[in-house]
C-alpha cells in the first residue's frame, strides 16, 4: 500500500535522526535542534488546540510548566525518578487542564482566549511566589536523564529522545486526525449545531484536545527541565505562551508540519537576531520582538494559512486507497413497522419575546411517508424544524419520536434515537473529502475514541464506517464523488452529500431543510428519485420546502403554515384546492 506524503515525511525524519545524530554537526546545532523538538511539540499540541479545533490558547507555556515545575521538585525533594515524574507531571497537567477546561471551554468568541490568558497569568505568579518552587529565582541543580549510568540528558543522546518522542507524538496526531474521533473534531470548528446534529457531543471533544495539547506541553516541560537542569517563571510566562502560539500560526496552524517549520524558524531567528540587530543598531535590547511582531502581521496578511501552506498546496493528493469493501457492515438500528406512528409532534410553541414564531403546531408523520411541512417565508417552518431537531427549546407542547418524548433532550441525544437532519445552509467540512464527510453522519454508529486513534487499533472501524458511507453515496447516485474535496463540490452535490450523511446515521426520520435550493431541473428530478425510494424502503420523511412542484410530487401530506399557526393539512390535492391556502400563499406564489 502507498504510503500518505505525511507519513512518508515522518518515516524519513525518523531515520534522519539517528543519522544528524552521527554526524560531526557542532554542538551548538544539535542544541539548537533540541530546543526546535522541545518547542515543536508544545506548537503540535497548538496544531490540535487551535488549527484543527478552532479554539485558542495563550496559556500553553503554563502547561509546560507545571510538566517542568513537577518533576523538578519531586527529583530533587523526594528522589523520585524522572521517568516516573514524567508520568506524575501528566497526571497533574491532565487534572489541571480538565478543570480549566471544564470552566473555560463553555465560553465562546475571545471569551476562551481570554480565560487562558488569565490561566497563564496566574500560574506564572503562583510559580513565582511560592516559596517550595524557588519564588522568581526558580529550582537549580535537576539531574539529567539517564539510563543505567548512561547520561542522555545532553547533547545527541537527547536530542535522539526528544526528537523520538516528538515524531512519535506527530505521528499519533496524523493518525487520531484520520479517524472517526478526528473527524469530530474537525467538525467542532464550524461551530457546534452540525456536530451535535451528528451526535457527537462538541464539549467533550474540546475538553478532550484541550487536555491533549496540555500534555504534550507537559511532556515538553518535563524534558526542558532535566535538559536545561534548571527551571524558573520566567520560561513559562505569557510571553512564552504567546510565542508558542505565534511558532504555529507562522507555521501553519492547520498542518502538523506546520508546527515543526514554525518552531525551527523562531528559534533560528530569535538566536540569529539577537546577535545581528544589536550589530546593526549598535545598541542592545530585545528588537528581535519588533520583528516578530512586524513578521506576524505580514504572515497573517499575506499567508493567513502559515507557511506550510505554500507546500501543502504543492502535495500530491492521491485518492484514499479502498480497502472496505469486504469490511463488515455497521450494525442497523430497529426500524418502526410501515404506518408506525413516528413522529409526534403536539402543539407545539416557540415565543421569541414577544413573537410567536410557532403558534400550537401540531402533526404527525409515520413510517414511510413523506410530510412537506411548507408556507411563506417566516412562517415558522425552520423554527418549527429546529424544535423538532433540539436545536431550539420548545415554550410549551412536546415532541415524542416513537413513542418517546423528545422534547427537552439535547439535539445530539434526539439524533442518536434515529432522528437526522440536513441544514437549509449546506454545513460541512470543506476540506475533508466526500466520502468523510459522509462517514461523519456515522458517528454514534462507532465506539472508537482517541486514544485507539492515536495508536491505530481503529482500522477495523474505520473500514466499516467507510464502507457505509459509500454505500450511502451510492444509495443517492453520488459514488463518483467518493475522494472529491466537499468545499469543491457544487451546489447540488452539496446537497445531496448531506442527505448522505444523514443516512449514515441509520436514521427512521430524516429531516430535510431545503433539499431542492440551488439545484438545476435535473438535480431535482434525481433528488424526488431519492426521496421516493428512501420513502419505499420505509423511511419517514419531513421535508420543509419553497420548490411546489417538488413538494406535490413527492409528499403524502402537507402541513400548511403561516404567520407561525397552522393554516391547513391534508393530502398534496386538497391543498392545492383550498381556497385559503390559494389566498395565502400558492395563489401570491404562483
Ligand atoms: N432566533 C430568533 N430570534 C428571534 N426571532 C426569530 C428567531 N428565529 C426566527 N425568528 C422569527 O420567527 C419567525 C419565523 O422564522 P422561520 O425562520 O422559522 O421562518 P421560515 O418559515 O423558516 O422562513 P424561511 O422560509 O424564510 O426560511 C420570523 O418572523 C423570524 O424573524
Amino acid at each position: 500500500m502507498a504510503l500518505k506524503p505525511q507519513s512518508l515525511g515522518l518515516l524519513v525524519l525518523a531515520a534522519a535522526v539517528p543519522l544528524v545524530a552521527v554526524l560531526p554537526l557542532p554542538d551548538f546545532w544539535i542544541t539548537q535542534l533540541n530546543y526546535i523538538g522541545m518547542y515543536a511539540m508544545t506548537a503540535l499540541g497548538l496544531v490540535l488546540l487551535t488549527g484543527v479545533g478552532g479554539l485558542t490558547s495563550f496559556g500553553q507555556a503554563a502547561f509546560v510548566g507545571i510538566g517542568a515545575y513537577t518533576t523538578a521538585w519531586l527529583t530533587l525533594n523526594l528522589g523520585v525518578s524522572p521517568w516516573i515524574t514524567l508520568f506524575i507531571g501528566m497526571v497533574l497537567t491532565a487534572a489541571s487542564a480538565l478543570v480549566v477546561g471544564v470552566i473555560t471551554l463553555r465560553m465562546s468568541g475571545h471569551y476562551l482566549p481570554l480565560a487562558t490568558i488569565a490561566w497563564g497569568l496566574s500560574l506564572y505568579y503562583l510559580m513565582g511566589n511560592l516559596d517550595a518552587l524557588g519564588k522568581y529565582d526558580g529550582l537549580l541543580g535537576i539531574q539529567s536523564l539517564s539510563i543505567g549510568n548512561f547520561d542522555i540528558g545532553q547533547g545527541r543522546a537527547f536530542f535522539v529522545l526528544t526528537w523520538f518522542i516528538l515524531l512519535a507524538f506527530a505521528a499519533a496526531l496524523l493518525h487520531l486526525l484520520d479517524s472517526r474521533a478526528g473527524r469530530a473534531i474537525r467538525a467542532i470548528k464550524s461551530g457546534p449545531q452540525m456536530a451535535e446534529a451528528m451526535g457527537i457531543s462538541t464539549f467533550r471533544y474540546k475538553v478532550t484536545i484541550f487536555v491533549l495539547a496540555a500534555l504534550s506541553a507537559s511532556v515538553a516541560g518535563w524534558l526542558l527541565a532535566h535538559f536545561q537542569r534548571t527551571v524558573n517563571p520566567s520560561a513559562f510566562g505569557l510571553k512564552m505562551g504567546i510565542e508558542y502560539l505565534f511558532m504555529s500560526v507562522v507555521g501553519g496552524v492547520n498542518y502538523v508540519w506546520g508546527a515543526f517549520v514554525g518552531a525551527g524558524l523562531i528559534k533560528l531567528m530569535d538566536d540569529q537576531l539577537q546577535v545581528l540587530l544589536p550589530r546593526l543598531i549598535g545598541t542592545s535590547g530585545s528588537y528581535e520582538v519588533i520583528v516578530f511582531g512586524v513578521m506576524l502581521v505580514l504572515v497573517l496578511k499575506y499567508l493567513p494559512d502559515g507557511l506550510w501552506s505554500m507546500v501543502e498546496k504543492k502535495l500530491p493528493r492521491r485518492p484514499r486507497a479502498v480497502d472496505w469493501q469486504q469490511a463488515a457492515p455497521l450494525p442497523e438500528r430497529n426500524k418502526p413497522a410501515l404506518g408506525e406512528l413516528v413522529l409526534d409532534v403536539d402543539r407545539i410553541r416557540k415565543q421569541f419575546g414577544g413573537l410567536t414564531a410557532v403558534n400550537d403546531i401540531s402533526f404527525q408523520i409515520r413510517a414511510g411517508q413523506i410530510v412537506g411541512l411548507i408556507g411563506p417565508n417566516g412562517a415558522g417552518k425552520s423554527t418549527t424544524f429546529n424544535l423538532i431537531t433540539g436545536v431550539l427549546s420548545l415554550t410549551s407542547g412536546t415532541v415524542s419520536y416513537r413513542g418517546r418524548r423528545v422534547s427537552g433532550l439535547p439535539a445530539r441525544a434526539i439524533a442518536r434515537e434515529g432522528v437526522s437532519r440536513t441544514f437549509q445552509h449546506v454545513k460541512m467540512i470543506p476540506d475533508m473529502t466526500v466520502l468523510e464527510n459522509v462517514a461523519l453522519g456515522a458517528h454514534t454508529r462507532g465506539h472508537k475514541g482517541v486514544a485507539a486513534a492515536m495508536i491505530r487499533t481503529n482500522s477495523d472501524e474505520e473500514r466499516r464506517l467507510f464502507r457505509e458511507a459509500q454505500r450511502q453515496l451510492e444509495r443517492i447516485g453520488m459514488g463518483e464523488y467518493l475522494h472529491e474535496q466537499a468545499g469543491n463540490l457544487a451546489m447540488g452535490p452539496q446537497r445531496l452529500m448531506e442527505i448522505a450523511r444523514a443516512l449514515c446515521a441509520d436514521p427512521a426520520l430524516l429531516l430535510l431543510d431545503e433539499p431542492a435550493a440551488g439545484l438545476r431541473h435535473k438535480e431535482k428530478q434525481a433528488l424526488a428519485g431519492v426521496l421516493r425510494q428512501l420513502r419505499d424502503e420505509g423511511m419517514s420523511i419531513l421535508l420543509v420546502e419553497h420548490d411546489m412542484d417538488l413538494v406535490m410530487q413527492v409528499c403524502d401530506h402537507l402541513v400548511v403554515m403561516e404567520f407561525g399557526t397552522l393554516l391547513t393539512q391534508g393530502t398534496p390535492e386538497q391543498i392545492q384546492q383550498d381556497p385559503k391556502v390559494r389566498a395565502a400563499y400558492l395563489g401570491t406564489e404562483h
